[in-house]
């Protein structure tokens, strides 16, 4: 039997619909799962394209299956089930081998299983997989990380499963080792950001104007054919447009608001304060749904305190428009902080991480997807060493144009008791960006009071401590 291209092990929801695409896309995949059922109804359901698909039921069997050097995508649930299924495969590979880790690894996981596999003949390639289900089965945006040449060994099958924006593909290889799986946990840190950001917006709508749900995904869908273009704020709309089968409501309206996570934000955030970088509308995305799950006491706390009564703005057209651009401008300020991780965490890992080429592969069939990544991309390329993407000329524009509104409407939000922890904080990131002498001065003064740390002056005169001799004793 003709040998297959690439293997695949793991057919839950994303792996099945890789496996897919992979085979629509003309290359023979060998698949395995740990409970073969599920593969024997996979393959029953795979129709035309069965003839590009060897389903195994033994490890053994899927490796023999593949033509050597043989890369081997792993697509399970991240974590120790990772170490345990490559434990379990690697009696079964040969020299050149390469494993193929394409779940939602912690990139530091991904770089020990890199070095484990250094001297062993194997190789190993932390790739992060973007788009869902959806984008699985009809193009992900592919974010790959490990060495250059088992990236050219994948690079054909990769590239004829991405997602295409105009035509060019939506995968690149990174850098080394944990490159991949970096840049993926980055993506969803974004990802974080921007659909809490959206979320804020919706309570204003909901809670400020009194929107129902359907008058809202209006607004949204009206958005959407404008800066805001977005894969988030289409299907915020179309969410908002479905009705619940069951009560007839609309269904967000049934929907218990808690918010479930894995785990890549939160590592979006530990790595920001890792590398010394401000993330802070990273950090209050996760923070938000942190506290969404703490339902129970916040319905207590809702008793105790009730709820501010919110105004309804006197001019609801130029209300909305403010709107708009104040979720334009946090936006801006969640994605210049999440390059700015990557830009650190480039430096510290010797990855030489891409800027331009980032932005480019998250243009088209990844969750974040918009317009607005097509202009990162340009701002990136015209100064890929720009220590800020609020900075770059075309960005800077955007933010003088749009930060007035941001400030309207989180104004607007806090005087009606609205939670808006991410448009609030995106304001404050930049407001404390843009201020060349800010407040620090008064806390390197206090540290030096308390702890004799010393402080900068200035002037550049050589006194680096205060008139305060002990606080102890200034105190007494
Ligand atoms: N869903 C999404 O939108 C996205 C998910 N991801 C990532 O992709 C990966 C897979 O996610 P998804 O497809 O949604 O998950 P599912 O829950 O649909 O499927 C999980 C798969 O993992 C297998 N599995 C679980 N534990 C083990 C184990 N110990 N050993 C071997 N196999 C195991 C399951 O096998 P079995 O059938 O035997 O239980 C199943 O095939 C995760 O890392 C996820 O974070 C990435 C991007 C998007
Ligand atoms: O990677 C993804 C999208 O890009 C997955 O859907 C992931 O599960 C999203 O993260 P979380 O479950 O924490 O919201």
């Amino acid at each position: 039997m003709e040998q297959a291209e690439i293997g695949l092990i793991g057919l839950g929801v994303m792996g099945a619909n890789l496996s897919l695409n992979i085979a629509e896309k003309g290359n023979k995949i060998a698949v395995f799962n740990r409970t073969p059922e599920v593969t024997k109804k996979f393959y029953a359901d795979a129709g035309e394209l069965q003839g590009q698909i060897i389903p195994c039921e033994t490890l053994e069997q899927f490796v023999a299956s593949i033509r050597p050097p043989r890369p081997i995508i792993i697509m399970i649930k991240a974590g120790d089930p990772v170490d345990q299924q490559m434990e379990l495969l690697k009696p079964y590979l040969s020299n050149g081998d390469i494993m193929i880790d394409a779940g939602n690894a912690n990139f530091r996981d991904t770089m020990r299983r890199f070095d484990n596999l250094k001297d062993s003949g194997l190789t190993f390639i932390g790739m992060g997989v973007s788009g869902g289900e959806e984008g699985a089965r009809h193009g992900p945006s592919i974010m790959v990380g490990g060495t250059e040449e088992s990236w050219k060994r994948v690079e054909k099958v990769l590239t004829s499963i991405s997602a295409k924006f105009h035509g060019e593909p939506c995968v690149a290889w990174l850098g080394e080792n944990g490159a991949g799986h970096f840049v993926k946990t980055i993506h969803n840190g974004i990802e974080y950001a921007d659909m809490q950001m959206i979320a804020e917006i919706y309570g204003i709508l909901r809670d400020g104007l009194g929107m129902s749900a359907s008058e809202i995904g209006e607004v949204f869908g009206r958005w959407n054919a404008g800066r805001l273009n977005s894969y988030l704020i289409e299907i915020s709309e179309k969410v908002l447009k479905a009705t619940d089968p069951i009560s007839g409501k609309p269904m967000v309206d049934v929907i218990v608001d808690a918010a479930g996570q894995k785990g890549t934000g939160k590592w979006s955030v530990i790595e920001a304060q890792n590398m010394g970088v401000a993330a802070t509308a990273i950090e209050a995305a996760v923070a938000g749904r942190v506290l969404s799950s703490q339902r129970t006491e916040r319905l207590a706390a809702e008793k105790l305190f009730g709820l501010p009564k919110a105004s309804k703005p006197q001019d609801g057209m130029a209300f909305l428009a403010d709107l708009e651009n104040a979720l334009l401008a946090a936006k801006i300020g969640a994605y210049a902080q999440g390059f700015a991780v990557m830009a650190a965490a480039s430096k510290e890992f010797n990855w030489n991480l891409p800027m331009p080429i980032i932005a480019k592969i998250w243009r088209d069939g990844c969750i974040i997807r918009s317009q607005f990544l097509d202009e990162i991309t340009s701002a990136f390329t015209k100064d890929p060493d720009v220590p800020n993407l609020i900075v770059t000329p075309a960005f800077a524009d955007m933010v003088k144009e749009t930060d007035g509104a941001l400030r309207r409407i989180v104004s607007y939000a806090t005087m009606s008791g609205l939670p808006v922890p991410a448009l609030a904080s995106a304001l404050s990131y930049f407001d404390a960006y843009r201020r060349g002498r800010g407040t620090a001065n008064l806390i390197q003064a206090q540290r030096d009071f308390f702890g004799a740390h010393g402080f900068d002056r200035l002037d550049g005169v050589d006194k680096h401590h205060g008139p305060w001799g002990s606080g102890l004793a200034t105190l007494a």
